[in-house]
């Protein structure tokens, strides 16, 4: 495959489920606490990959759950955030500047902190009170961090019995590496494809919901727009036909991210409206991807994983074929903002 290390693949996939031991040891301690609420942060990118788990805790807890944008927490503050809280936080460099000072702010406020990096020796670990460290890139990092937010999560759910099938869960998970590889393997010529035909569109619609609400924000602002300099929009199903519906056009990019969770129905909803009224709508469908070592109730929280995976097949073709590398910013890190 195009730009692809197999053994590296694995070896980061691999060394997010293998934290498992570190992880479970640090949420019985944390859930010892009598913690009352979540918080779930992060800046770009690593906001993006928390709103699955807000979808999660909201979904199968009742413990208040609160996913903040740094920046905005830092400015606002927020009248839940107290000793009784757990924060969750990530930066795979560990120095985006907000997210590390959001981790300060919450352990000043005495949060328990845990901050989930590439590096254990970078600010946002010193800023944690809980590390998780494996390094990774931006090509593997949606995998690394969900892989190791699951079972953060679904470990604490399991503590506060609202998850009872956690062990099996994460025995299981062990099998999701190969899987993903082979996915890869299976959605490649699709992603090239997909590449080709696509890689002058000015615009693309990007629509998703549940689960896959975070992905759908991440895919159109940190990959089109940010790496490829493609104008996108980010779309809730639930929100489609409110708005950005008129703006639908028979050469319209619609990209569909289907996932298997209880929004499903209103993804259906957009795609029966879209392929009436568009000739070009891609969908990308969780459905479709084997996960032979997950039992078919916890696939529902592995959509993010799968469909990253896959969409990570179509930014290495779309690197190619516009001639445009996925690490270029002319602003990022470049001039001061
Ligand atoms: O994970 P880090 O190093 O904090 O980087 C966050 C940055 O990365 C991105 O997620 C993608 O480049 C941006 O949206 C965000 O600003």
């Amino acid at each position: 495959m195009l730009n692809f290390d197999r053994q590296r693949f694995i070896g980061i996939t691999k060394g997010a489920v293998g934290l498992r031991s570190q992880i479970e040891q640090a949420v019985d301690e944390i859930t010892k606490k009598q913690i009352d609420n979540v918080f779930l942060i992060g800046s770009g990118g690593t906001i993006a990959i928390k709103y699955p788990f807000e979808y999660i805790i909201k979904t199968h807890s009742s413990i208040p759950v609160y996913a903040e944008i740094a920046a905005e927490l830092l400015v606002e503050g927020h009248k839940q955030l107290t000793d009784k809280s757990l924060v969750i936080t990530s930066s795979l460099s560990g120095t985006t500047q907000e997210t590390v000072d959001a981790a300060k702010f919450c352990r000043e406020k005495g949060a328990t902190v845990i901050g989930i990096v590439g590096d254990a020796t970078t600010p946002l670990a010193q800023a944690s009170d809980y590390v998780f460290a494996n390094a990774a890139a931006n090509d593997t990092l949606v995998e690394s961090f969900h892989l190791q937010l699951l079972l953060i999560v679904l470990k604490f759910l399991n503590n506060r019995g609202e998850f009872d099938k956690y062990a099996l869960f994460a025995d299981q998970l062990a099998t999701v590496p190969e899987s993903l590889v082979a996915i890869k393997e299976k959605e490649d010529a699709r992603a090239e494809a997909f590449a080709k035909k696509y890689k002058d569109e000015k615009y693309h619609m990007l629509v998703g919901s549940g689960n896959l609400w975070g992905w759908t924000y991440l895919y159109a602002m940190c990959v089109l727009e940010e790496m490829q300099w493609i104008h996108a929009k980010s779309i809730h199903a639930a929100e489609f036909f409110h708005g950005t519906i008129e703006l639908v056009e028979k050469d319209m990019s619609i990209i569909l991210f289907k996932g298997e969770d209880a929004t499903r129905p209103l993804m259906e909803r957009v795609e029966r409206f879209v392929t009436q009224y568009s000739d070009e709508v891609t969908i990308f469908d969780a459905k479709d991807y084997a996960l032979d070592g997950i039992h078919p109730e916890f696939r529902e929280f592995l959509s993010t994983v799968t469909i990253a995976t896959v969409m990570e097949r179509v930014s290495a073709h779309l690197e190619v074929q516009r001639n445009h590398p996925l690490t270029t910013r002319r602003y990022y890190r470049v001039v001061k903002y």
